[in-house]
């Protein structure tokens, strides 16, 4: 028997004008500790406590760590073996915009790497996260760590959904090569991530749908102008935060989703100097999670905001209460480490 665990970084993402470009890796991990034992048992997953009984199928197939594991063996004509006892520690809330289907999906491809012997690189693993997910940002900055940029080629972006099962397998010679370029960019040590978490759920899916198919010329240039000074400034050694924040502004998505986030217009409008260390807000990916960028008074900062949501109410008529994380950037990138040997 010898045992593993494969170690994933959390992510945010879009950062404001970013939209499906940008990813930051975040020191907030899903675990997954896996058991090889030297019997043919069935292979099992399970979830330690920190994640809610009945929120994840643990059925292999069902479930998004071990059927990306699985997408990712059937394309290569293996599978998962028996005898893997996997049990995952995520300390990533679900659904609220900190990139918890990103690391799912990055733990999968590394778990089916590390399983059937695939040893591939992570640019390929890649390829398989952005089949499954999408968009690179989330998966991009959770497989590589750091403050990523990345975009789609043409193939990536004009495939089909990919689909779950057997029958479905796609060999991996079908499965397109390099299907992104991604780039590791300076973050300045001196600005923080404040992220404030709502108790309330918000799908990905339900945050995409509310997004127009067509957008004016004047929004697209906004966003392209922005996010231009937005990789750059947000390395400086000595942040600029009237500069950051109006590069944090965006027109593609934050406008339209802000009707499933109340108290987020509100939040958005906060400019530098509304407290001490504050440089701006914007969604944390696909929210409803708020991500602020300070260089100090973090604490103070993010509980401020904790009561600007608990001014406004959730679908039950109820206040909406949150919490809050100071996360450090996390440049490393998932990882697997090799426990003894038994
Ligand atoms: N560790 C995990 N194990 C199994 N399934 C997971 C895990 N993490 C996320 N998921 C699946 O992904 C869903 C959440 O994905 P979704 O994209 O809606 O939100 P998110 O990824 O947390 O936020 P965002 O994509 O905006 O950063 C969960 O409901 C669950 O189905
Ligand atoms: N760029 C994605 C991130 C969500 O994971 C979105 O905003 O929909």
């Amino acid at each position: 028997m010898h045992k593993y665990t494969i170690k994933v970084p959390s992510s945010t993402s879009n950062i404001g004008p970013g939209f499906d470009v940008l990813g930051l890796g975040l020191k907030l991990f899903l675990t997954i500790h896996v058991t090889v034992h030297d019997d043919e048992r069935p292979t099992t997953i399970d979830y330690t406590d920190k994640t809610p009984k009945g929120s994840v199928s643990l059925d292999l197939e069902e479930n998004l760590i071990t059927k990306t594991a699985l997408y990712l063996a059937r394309s290569y004509g293996t599978t998962l073996p028996n005898g893997l006892e996997i049990m995952v520690d995520n300390d990533i809330p679900l659904g609220r915009g900190l990139g918890s289907s990103g690391t799912a999906i990055v733990g999968g491809v590394m778990l089916a790497n590390v399983a059937c012997g695939l040893n591939l690189p992570k640019e390929r693993l890649l390829d398989y996260c952005i089949m499954v997910e999408g968009h690179p940002d989330n998966v991009a900055a959770s497989l590589l760590g750091g403050f990523v940029g990345s975009y789609l080629n043409e193939k990536a972006s004009s495939l089909p959904p990919m689909k779950w099962g057997a029958e479905n397998t796609i060999k991996q010679e079908d499965i397109p090569y390099k299907t992104s370029a991604c780039i590791k960019m300076k973050w300045s040590k001196a600005i923080k991530v404040v992220v404030v978490i709502p108790k309330y759920e918000l799908a990905t899916s339900l945050a995409r749908s509310v997004l127009p198919q067509q957008y004016d010329r004047k929004d697209i240039v906004f966003n392209l102008q922005r996010v231009t000074v937005l990789t750059h400034v947000l390395g400086d050694d000595v942040p600029n935060p009237e500069v950051i924040y109006e590069a944090m502004q965006d027109r593609i998505h934050q406008h339209y989703r802000q009707k499933l986030i109340p108290g987020l217009p509100e939040i958005l409008a906060l400019k530098p100097g509304f407290m001490k260390g504050f440089i701006g807000a914007c969604m944390s990916g696909a929210g409803p999670t708020v991500l602020i960028l300070a260089t100090e008074n973090f604490e103070a900062i993010g509980k401020k905001i904790q009561e600007i949501f608990m001014n406004y109410k959730d679908e039950s008529g109820k206040p909406i209460d949150s919490y809050v994380k100071v996360l450090e950037v996390f440049n490393d990138g998932a990882v697997v480490i090799n426990e003894d040997e038994n």
